[in-house]
């Protein structure tokens, strides 16, 4: 499923009436139809539907409601929010249908009213702005939006709640709280955002007949997409075959990180698992991490002082976890970036180490793989974190393509850029996961995939989604989303593998 913006929908709207020659009455009709039918199936007969039609294309798809449900025989009550005069093109031709039909519409008339009409009736269909939103909003719209939001009727918002714009950086300073959204055959960038992503509610999309975009730039990664790409294991193959993977981290005050990213890239499916690390740290994981071997680095204070000498021919490397923040972790990143030639994840104090010169990156030999939080992203490009959630799809794509580096930018929704600047999204997880040892399983989890037969891109996308997924199965059973811990994503690795037959 692609992401889009609201120029890529506008164009993709173009090519397929001047290209393809799809009508677009026709595909207004289809929009129309397909939100009714999701609509209906919320409905029964006595039920009172009142839908509000603004003056562009979006109203346009209400008149279609409106007219689909009254031919259903449906109570509808269809608002004009703007004078007839104003309404053009397709949208006018599908209001002129309503009125041919015999059906007929009452005029906005007023705040007051309008309250009283939002009481009288069990759903609100808003139709009144979509992706052509711009600027700060204005009357009717404006007071429209207050009474739809204090009234306690379910309200189902086309395409987009009235008032949210469809691209990232752009203020929503009144929108339509939804309870429900059915967005018009692509799911816009703001379905995405921290900020916007509440006012659509639950959300699904509807197919209109539009052609699929002739580019890849965004899109939704799901598990159809899991399925369709995990690796498969044959029956002849051994355990180097499986990647043989090496994590670099850990100090005495924290060894439970690596000890975590280490049993995670394990359960992951990592072949041959090597932890490099303090002398302490091996000592405190050497009982409980039975399956991977130990490098003992030189320790200064209980941090790792240097990786003189550390073998870097692996197939896999992650680094940071747990490291600690002192100078010397800077060198030590800077060495494992310029000498391994492998694909390297660089988490947590790794990323902190990085942040002091990410030029480093620019002329690594093999791919580097970035996983931050919103907190981290916004150190390494020196924005704020609202400014970075205000546009993570552009903040994240311009970082990538600039130091040729994948990203997985984590949160609710984790978006995954590749060096060429395309993206996927995965929705996976719950607020179980907001606990220290997420991110050090979810780098294992990450290390042992993408030393898998699988696309770096696949494999990260494969790994955000499993962490998640994972946590939600966990959540459903045995835990809840106060005591899951990493550990027990680790262990829950075998019961999603199990479930999806991966
Ligand atoms: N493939 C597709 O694309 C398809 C799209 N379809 C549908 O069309 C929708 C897009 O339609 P659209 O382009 O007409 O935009 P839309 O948001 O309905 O209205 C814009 C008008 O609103 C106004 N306005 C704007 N900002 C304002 C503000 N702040 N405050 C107040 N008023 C404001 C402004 O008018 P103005 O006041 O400037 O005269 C402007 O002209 C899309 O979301 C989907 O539902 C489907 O039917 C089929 C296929
Ligand atoms: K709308």
């Amino acid at each position: 499923m692609y992401i889009v913006t609201a120029k890529e929908m506008y164009d993709l709207d173009r090519y397929a009436m001047d290209e393809i020659g799809l009508d677009g009455r026709l595909l207004m009709e289809n929009a129309g139809r397909a939100v009714a039918d999701q609509i209906e199936s919320e409905l029964s007969l006595s039920d009172g539907i009142l839908v509000l039609i603004g003056k562009g294309n979006n109203g346009g798809d209400g008149f279609v409601i409106a007219r689909t449900l009254l031919q259903r025989g449906y109570d509808v009550t269809a608002v004009q929010m703007v004078p007839s005069s104003k309404i053009e093109g397709d949208a006018a031709y599908h209001r002129k249908l309503l009125l041919s039909m015999g059906y007929s519409f009452v005029q906005y008339d007023g705040q007051e009213s309008l309250e009283k009409l939002c009481d009288q009736n069990s759903i609100i269909v808003d139709a009144m702005l979509g992706i052509g939103v711009k600027g700060e909003i204005r009357s009717p719209y404006r007071e429209a939006i207050q009474t739809v939001n204090a009234s306690p009727t379910h309200t189902i918002s086309v395409d987009l709640p009235s008032g949210v714009p469809a691209d990232e950086g752009v203020e929503v300073n009144q929108a339509v709280k939804a309870d429900r959204t059915v967005v018009i055959q692509y799911p816009k960038l703001s379905a995405y955002f921290q900020y916007t992503a509440t006012f659509y509610g639950e959300w699904k999309t509807v197919d209109i007949g539009l052609p699929a975009p002739s580019q890849h730039k965004r899109s939704f990664y799901g598990k159809a997409q899991v399925q369709s790409t995990f690796p498969t294991r044959n029956s002849f193959s051994h355990k180097g075959k499986h990647g043989k993977g090496l994590v670099i981290g850990g100090a005495s005050t924290m060894p439970g990180s690596v000890g975590l990213t280490s049993r995670a890239a394990l359960r992951g499916g990592a072949g041959l698992l090597t932890l490099a690390t303090v002398p302490s740290v091996i000592q405190a994981l050497a009982s409980s991490t039975l399956e991977a071997t130990y490098i003992s680095l030189q320790d200064l204070n209980g941090y790792i002082l240097d990786v003189k000498g550390l073998d870097l021919s692996y197939d896999g490397i992650a680094i940071g976890m747990g490291m600690g923040r002192h100078e010397e972790a800077v060198q030590v990143l800077q060495k494992v970036l310029q000498k391994a030639s492998c694909p390297v994840v660089i988490d947590a104090d790794g990323l902190y180490a990085l942040e002091k010169d990410t030029s480093i990156l620019d002329d690594r030999d093999g791919p580097s793989i970035l996983t931050p939080h919103p907190g981290e992203m916004a150190h390494l490009l020196g924005v704020s974190i609202p400014e970075l959630l205000s546009k993570p799809f552009a903040y994240t794509r311009s970082f990538a393509e600039k130091h040729h580096v994948f990203i997985v930018l984590k949160g609710a929704f984790t978006i995954i850029t590749n060096p060429e600047g395309e993206q996927w999204v995965t929705d996976t997880g719950n607020p179980g996961l907001a606990k220290g040892g997420s991110g050090d399983a979810l780098s294992g989890i990450l290390l042992a995939y993408i030393m898998q037969d699988q696309t770096i891109g696949d494999a990260l996308c494969n790994g955000t989604w499993i962490h998640g997924y994972t946590a939600e199965l966990l959540t459903a059973e045995r835990h809840s989303e106060h005591d899951l811990l990493a550990n027990d994503i680790i262990e829950g690795l075998a019961q999603t593998y199990r479930t999806l037959s991966l």
